[in-house]
């Protein structure tokens, strides 16, 4: 299914008091902002992203740093491990470029996999539980399915890494969950297989909703829009945050003009979100770009930068996130039965978290940190990179193969 282009002249339902306190600079008329009579126990209800008196607030993703807080440098600093060795004649990734990449070595991966084992390793367990069960596929792109590289424009995934990722797609209900714009984000993987999600879950597009429960994406979604595609197929697209267009568009450009004498600097306009770039920048300079983006940000309250891989994330404040994406898109796919359904997240970035968390508190199918370092994560397992990220595939793609024809060969002895 490939990306369109819609509008909702609509209002989001999962817009955060924050927002309505700067109405005026989005153009929101306050009574199409009711969030303080909310459900809060509702999923689409506010999030923390409130504005106080002294003008200080809560990140609407609490495990996610917010650049306004103390502490930004050092979050900008821990946002991605410094580039380490590279392994010289060790048979490292087949798919990773032979410079400008992030890894580290085998024993800090060890290191991970003492509270984090690997998903290879425990494939017999993960398998375990999802036997018997429908099993559906979310995957993040950058540092995940493509290697992390110094130019984002040149994150390609590779030939083995996509056929792969076809084939998955195939076989299980399988979505791409990105930071990047749908789009951009379509362009690079290209796989008409898939379901995509962009800036970070706010926009999306899968199959047409039914309306007949009272889960998180079926009822009271305004920015829920039926359509068909390109293809003449029937799809839902989701833009939870499109009154923030305006706003994003306008901090995009005070963002590339203000960081323009900063050598390495870059900045992505992802439609819903924009992503500022300091990996390229020399580090005496990232106070300077982190600076700047949080002045920039005081006048912008209905917005909030959380950090990524050595890149700073402006972002709506709205109670909409990766692990939300998944539940909706769970819903749409009629995946939400427990029981019957394991969901499996594969993801390198802090934004993921938000995935592997609600698969955790749902107790439902199991998330997947990719990381070759130490990290804190509401992950179950781990895998190093990207290469790992395919070799498991196959091996899910391998064990489906082998389920698909026993319970072949049973039916045919029934029909015997
Ligand atoms: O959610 P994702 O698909 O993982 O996207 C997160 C961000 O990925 C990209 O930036 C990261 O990858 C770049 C290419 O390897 C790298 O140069 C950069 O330092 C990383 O932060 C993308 O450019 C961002 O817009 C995404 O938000």
């Amino acid at each position: 299914m490939g990306p369109m282009e819609l509008n909702s002249s609509h209002v989001s339902p999962v817009l955060t008091e924050s927002v309505a306190v700067n109405k005026s600079r989005l153009g929101i008329h306050s009574s199409l902002l009711p969030y303080s009579q909310q459900d809060s126990s509702s999923p689409l209800s506010p999030a923390a992203g409130k504005l106080s008196r002294t003008g200080s607030r809560k990140s609407a993703a609490g495990n996610i740093d917010d650049v306004r807080f103390n502490g930004w440098l050092d979050a900008m600093k821990a946002s991605s491990p410094p580039r380490k060795k590279i392994l010289k004649g060790s048979v490292i990734n087949t798919l990773l470029p032979s410079s400008n990449i992030e890894y580290d070595n085998n024993e800090d991966y060890h290191s991970l996999t003492v509270d984090y084992p690997s998903a290879i390793e425990c494939f017999g367990n993960i398998i375990g539980r999802a036997k018997n069960k429908r099993v559906a596929v979310f995957l993040d792109y950058d540092g995940t399915l493509s290697p992390i590289v110094d130019d984002p424009d040149c994150a390609f995934m590779s030939d083995p890494m996509r056929e792969t990722v076809g084939s998955v797609g195939r076989c299980f209900p399988t979505a791409i969950i990105s930071g990047r714009s749908r789009d951009n984000v379509y362009d690079l993987v290209k796989l008409t297989e898939l379901y995509y999600a962009g800036s970070h879950g706010m926009d999306i597009i899968g199959p047409p909703l039914r309306h007949n429960n009272n889960d998180v994406s079926t009822n009271n979604l305004p920015n829920c829009v039926n359509s068909t595609d390109h293809q003449g197929n029937q799809i839902t697209l989701f833009q939870p945050a499109t009154q923030f267009l305006p706003i994003i568009d306008e901090v995009f450009r005070t963002l590339v003009e203000i960081t323009k004498d900063i050598r390495g600097a870059k900045v992505e306009n992802h439609k819903f979100c924009v992503s500022v770039h300091y990996r390229n920048v020399e580090e005496n300079n990232w106070t300077i770009i982190g600076q700047r983006v949080h002045d920039v940000l005081k006048n912008y309250p209905g917005l909030r930068s959380t950090h990524g891989r050595k890149v700073l994330e402006i972002r709506p404040v709205i109670d909409w996130n990766k692990g939300k994406a998944v539940l909706f898109l769970l819903e749409s796919l009629d995946l939400n039965d427990k029981d019957d359904v394991f969901p499996i997240y594969i993801g390198d970035d802090k934004t993921d978290e938000d995935a592997f968390k609600i698969l955790r508190e749902s107790n439902r199918g199991c998330g997947i940190l990719v990381s070759s370092v130490m990290k804190e994560s509401s992950a179950s397992y781990s895998l190093r990179d990207p290469n790992q990220v395919m070799e498991f595939l196959q091996l899910l793609l391998n064990w489906n193969h082998k389920r698909e024809t026993k319970h072949f060969n049973k039916q045919i002895k029934v029909k015997v």
